[in-house]
């Protein structure tokens, strides 16, 4: 019953620039992700849902307000260890792929950096868990689907063992066909492995689909925190989140269905 959150935000300001330039991104936001659940930040662009996962992340020099993970207090540097137990998968995977390296380097940069051994073993096991084939091994990003790009990226997540993903629109580059098969290794993964998934995404139907509670924010702050249910039902209590809601053409029946889960 007492058990501590897995993330707990509270408070949270991050102001980018200064003076007339100030651009005040995050203000007063405060939230809890219980241990394997899967919690999801939605937004119109621009209203600060990257940021919060970046402070969380520690990507950001400047922020005030407190970051506990798992009830320790997150510094302002980034410490191998906590950097280990939560790791962040990116929109884009070509962006975030060194176009260069193999999928072979790529996955071992992140066991070079921690001092990790068995390099081999690690890789094959990451490669099954996210369902590419060892023939993908040696080659380079552009060699391999969109899909296979992010699986890449969400394999060399896990290959550290992490207990949080950090999601900052996982999908919304990719194919809607794909986006449904990744959103399914995405919730397989939090099952077997009983990850706490934080994500972002402007896409409502996404995020139902693999978050259990959603705060919604707007210019910078959450305006309405809201169960799965209840955005189902449309049982919102704040304008802004009916007009999101209206306005998310990602929510329509169409789009729900092409989310079915597929195993
Ligand atoms: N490094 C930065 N320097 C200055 N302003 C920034 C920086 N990063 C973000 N911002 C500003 O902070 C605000 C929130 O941006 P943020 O990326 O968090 O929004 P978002 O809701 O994730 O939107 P999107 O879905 O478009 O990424 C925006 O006004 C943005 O322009």
């Amino acid at each position: 019953m007492n058990e501590k959150p897995m993330i707990r935000v509270d408070n949270l300001d991050v102001i980018f620039g200064h003076g007339r330039a100030e651009v005040r991104a995050v203000r007063g936001v405060s939230l809890d992700v219980a241990r394997g659940a899967a919690f999801g930040l939605v937004g119109e662009s621009g209203s600060g849902k990257s940021t919060v996962l970046r402070a969380i992340a520690r990507l950001l020099p400047g922020w005030t307000g407190s970051i506990e993970i798992d009830g320790a207090v997150l510094g302002h540097r980034r410490d191998r260890a906590a950097a280990r137990r939560m790791q962040m998968v990116f929109q884009d995977p070509f962006g975030s792929l060194h176009p260069r390296h193999t999928i072979n380097a790529i996955l071992s940069e992140p066991l070079e950096i921690h001092g990790l051994d068995r390099h081999e073993p690690r890789i094959l096991k990451a490669l099954e868990e996210v369902g590419l084939g060892v023939e993908l091994r040696f080659r380079y990003p552009h060699q391999i689907s969109g899909g296979q790009r992010q699986r890449v990226a969400i394999a060399r997540a896990m290959i550290l063992e992490p207990e949080i993903l950090l999601l900052d629109e996982p999908t919304s580059a990719l194919d809607v066909s794909v986006q449904a098969e990744i959103l399914n290794l995405l919730k397989r993964l939090q099952r077997e492995r009983g990850l706490t998934y934080l994500m972002v995404s402007h896409n409502l139907a996404v995020v139902a689909h693999l978050c259990d509670r959603i705060a919604v924010m707007n210019r910078g702050r959450i305006v309405e925190t809201l169960t799965v249910e209840q955005l189902r039902r449309h049982d919102v209590a704040e304008d802004y989140t009916r007009q999101l809601l209206s306005a998310s053409a990602g929510f329509d029946r169409a789009a729900a269905r092409s989310l079915v889960t597929y195993e």
